[in-house]
């Protein structure tokens, strides 16, 4: 890498840290601005970033929670007006920029820092954090501790892993990319998340030659006597997520109500668990409300017995987790459980799930030698030697019953129209989350409208433009 001059990063991160505070207050001029300053770089930029506010007329104390403080930095802050104050001043600050640790922290936060993070969080000032909250590793996502909450996060470089994955995600408020001109020399991302256009390039789109077969045929092994319902919102997932065509095969109750709701699926009964006679398909979705009797068990076997890809979903996975040897097939395999399903096949807690949701997801991909997405409050997609995609689409209002069975009749529709497991998935969570957003704009939904915004989604990242 060619040599810069010695503080160039850290001089420019804190121009894009100091402008950021400045559109944030509206007016500089005036505005009481702290700074929580922990010893090592991160500290830095905060104090840079007060000594241009100072410039501007604004007040800038800083709090100093290390047994050193970058000197430069303190130096440069007290030339332009700025002080050292004591952690009094945080509760009337207009604006609190946190910069007590960022990519250089190890474990929970210790004190003074805690305490710091914890009255930051309870003062009615703004939190800009830098780099990451405070508290949050930066690589994980994971916060052991107390943690800063904050507004927006100025993050330096490149998105950190800690910003998209919750818990950090939720913490992390707006994160705003600073370019301090590393670019190409950046290692290569063991995350990433799909853009709008990503989704539109990877998109299958019907050409003239198209016809209703060479689009994709999708069969859905879904329903049972008691839940009829996954059945009718899997398959409507799956219309809407431009499967040529869908074949349903299942029991008499769900069958009927599959028949009800679409005309447009191709209904087979099944009087034997087995899917031999059911017709050619190039993808299956297996699971949702399918029940875990011997029935089931017995039809999923047969679903798994074909040699096209299948996304396996709730009771599906309740029985390959009864039953590791049912996924040793030879064709492709997308699991899409949630962290109690995922518990389950991994032998593993759900509380260690939900706070570590990307180490289980390399995992579970590792472990089973499957694609794994991981539904919940930040999805993720996960295949062996792949960046994990973290979807960055969504929102709280699809935790509703039902919406997980929309997903599986989203991806598995993109599987059959040819994708891969690891694209199906990803584009299957984008999509859908984004439906979810059009569908609650910010009231209830319910699972069903997420199906029917699936087509507004398509719409939206084909308009996204580059
Ligand atoms: N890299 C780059 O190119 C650029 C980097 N930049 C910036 O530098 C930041 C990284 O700076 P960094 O490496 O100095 O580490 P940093 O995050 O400030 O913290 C380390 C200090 O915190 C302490 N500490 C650790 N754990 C702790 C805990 N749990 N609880 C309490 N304290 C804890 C520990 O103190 P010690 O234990 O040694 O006393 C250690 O000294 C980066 O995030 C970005 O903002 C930009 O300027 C642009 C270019
Ligand atoms: N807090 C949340 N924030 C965003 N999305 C969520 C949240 N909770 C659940 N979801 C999403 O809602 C869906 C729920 O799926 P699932 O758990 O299978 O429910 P069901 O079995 O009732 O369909 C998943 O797509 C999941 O990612
Ligand atoms: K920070």
């Amino acid at each position: 890498m060619a040599r810069l001059p010695e503080g160039t990063l850290m001089q420019r991160a804190a121009t894009g840290l100091a402008a950021v505070c400045a559109d944030l207050l509206g007016r500089v001029y005036g505005r009481r601005v702290v700074l929580l300053v922990g010893s090592g770089d991160n500290g830095g930029d905060a104090l840079y970033a007060g000594e241009r506010l100072a410039r501007r007329g604004a007040w800038v104390g800083a709090v100093t929670a290390g047994a050193r403080t970058h000197e430069a930095g303190l130096r440069a802050l007290l030339e332009a007006g700025g002080r050292v104050v004591d952690r009094s001043a945080i509760a009337e600050a207009d604006l609190i920029i946190d910069g007590l640790v960022g990519i250089g922290a190890s474990g929970a936060l210790r004190e003074p820092y805690a305490g710091l993070a914890e009255e930051a969080n309870a003062a009615r000032g703004a939190i800009v954090a830098v780099d990451v909250p405070s508290g949050v590793d930066a690589s994980s996502g994971r916060v052991a501790g107390a943690a800063v909450r904050a507004r927006v996060t100025v993050t330096m470089g490149a998105y950190k892993t800690g910003l998209l994955v919750d818990p950090g995600a939720a913490v992390a408020g707006e994160v705003e990319l600073v370019d301090i001109g590393l670019g190409a020399y950046l290692p290569d991302p063991d995350v990433a998340a799909l853009t709008a256009n990503d989704v539109d390039d990877l998109l299958p789109r019907p050409g003239k030659e198209s016809d209703k077969y060479r689009r994709g045929v999708l069969g859905v092994a879904a329903g049972g006597d008691v839940f009829t319902g996954a059945a009718v919102l899997a398959v409507g997932g799956a219309l809407r997520g431009g499967a040529g065509m869908v074949r349903y095969a299942g029991r008499r109750a769900p069958a009927d109500q599959v028949r009800a709701h679409w005309p447009e699926a191709v209904v087979t009964l099944l009087d034997e668990p087995s899917v031999e006679h059911v017709g050619r398909v190039q993808a299956w979705v297996l699971g949702p409300g399918l029940g875990v009797d011997r029935w089931a068990h017995e039809l999923a076997a047969s679903v798994l017995a074909s040699n096209v890809p299948v996304l396996i979903d709730a009771d599906g996975l309740t029985l390959v987790a009864e039953d590791r040897g049912l996924l040793r097939r030879e064709a492709p395999v997308l699991i899409t459980p949630h962290a109690g399903e995922l518990a389950r096949l991994l032998r593993a807690d759900r509380d260690d799930i939900e706070a570590a949701r990307l180490d289980h997801v390399r995992r579970a991909a590792a472990e089973l030698g499957v694609t794994v997405l991981l539904k919940g409050s930040t999805t993720v997609v996960a295949e062996d030697a792949r960046p994990v995609r973290v979807n960055t689409t969504g929102t709280s209002w699809l935790a509703a019953g039902g919406t997980g069975d929309v997903l599986s009749g989203v991806a598995g529709a993109l599987l059959a129209q040819g994708l891969s497991c690891y694209d199906a998935a990803s584009c299957g969570a984008f999509l859908h989350g984004l439906a979810g957003r059009l569908a609650a704009d910010g009231a209830p939904l319910a699972a069903a409208d997420v199906a029917a915004a699936v087509p507004a989604a398509i719409r939206a990242v084909t308009s996204a433009g580059p």
